[in-house]
């Protein structure tokens, strides 16, 4: 196995230099997704017009695209600001939110894959179908177990030449070569609304630290969410009280503590 930058030690190169990180998200997610980039340490963009994602993604350390509430017009800035982010060199992160949903998304998620998503982020049932699989989902959330999407997330690694990333109750990541299981995180977290969003651009903020390692970028982010939110679920009452905690905890993390709490193990 290559050697494999800490989650740690990525988190304390974020904070000493914040990465610009551009966002295309959906209407749900854009405020919390921004603040967990400024409670992490990173700075958040949210820029999604057509007319000017593409000159944004050139000065953005990294892009996040996000099909959750998706439109024609959100659909060509995604597109121009995918072009433009693989013609600067900079990595991008796919979110295909509830893809399988209809028509309208698929293809967009098709022409989407096309362009090269360094690295895509979803749900079990997201990344079953989107590799061909028979997955449960119907909507924004998952109906399947990330063990059933192991093989999928594989799958598609190689065939995109991606990092993948599954999350649920304990998160898979692979690059087809390499895969990891990262272990935490707390049963609220999929009963606050886009916290998976949210992730999705913190994990471009980690690959514009670190943009010839997206794999190590990509569990990093994971890690850091995991351990946040196991902090954050001490004293939480439920889904309300657990988000204002998680944003805290995520800001109160540090490198150290990270590092001695982060569960991540070889698959
Ligand atoms: N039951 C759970 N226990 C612990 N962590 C969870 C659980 N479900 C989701 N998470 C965490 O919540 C975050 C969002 O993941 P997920 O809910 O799978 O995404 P999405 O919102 O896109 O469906 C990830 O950090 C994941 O590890
Ligand atoms: C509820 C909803 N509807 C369209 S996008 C969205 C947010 C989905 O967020 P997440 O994928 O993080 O659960
Ligand atoms: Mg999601």
């Amino acid at each position: 196995m290559r050697d494999q930058a800490s989650p740690g030690t990525l988190l304390s190169q974020l904070r000493a230099q914040p990465p610009l990180v551009h966002c295309i998200t959906n209407f749900v997610a854009m405020n919390i997704a921004a603040n967990v980039l400024l409670a992490a340490g990173a700075s958040p963009a949210m820029v999604h017009a057509e007319e000017e994602a593409g000159e944004f993604a050139a000065i953005a350390g990294a892009l996040t695209i996000n099909i959750g509430t998706l439109s024609s017009g959100w659909l060509r800035g995604m597109e121009a600001a995918a072009v433009a982010a693989g013609q600067s060199g900079k990595p991008w992160v796919l979110d295909p939110v509830a893809h399988y949903a209809t028509g309208f998304r698929r293809a967009a998620v098709d022409r989407l894959l096309e362009l090269g998503p360094t690295i895509i982020r979803g749900n079990a049932s997201e990344i079953i179908a989107l590799a061909g699989g028979v997955s449960r989902g119907q909507g924004v959330d998952s109906r399947d177990g990330v063990e059933q999407a192991e093989e999928s997330a594989r799958l598609l690694a190689r065939v995109h030449g991606a990092t993948v990333a599954v999350t649920g109750v304990v998160d898979f990541v692979t690059d087809g070569e390499r895969a990891v299981r990262v272990e935490g995180g707390c049963e609220w977290m999929p009963r606050v609304t886009a916290l998976g969003c949210s992730l999705t651009c913190l994990v471009g903020a980690f690959a514009a630290v670190r943009p010839e390692q997206p794999f190590d970028a990509t569990v990093a982010a994971l890690a850091t969410f995991a351990v946040a939110g196991e902090f954050a679920a001490n004293g939480a009452d439920g889904p309300g009280s657990f988000s204002w905690r998680f944003l805290d905890a995520l800001a109160a993390l540090d490198a150290l503590a990270l590092d001695r709490n982060v569960r991540v193990f070889a698959a």
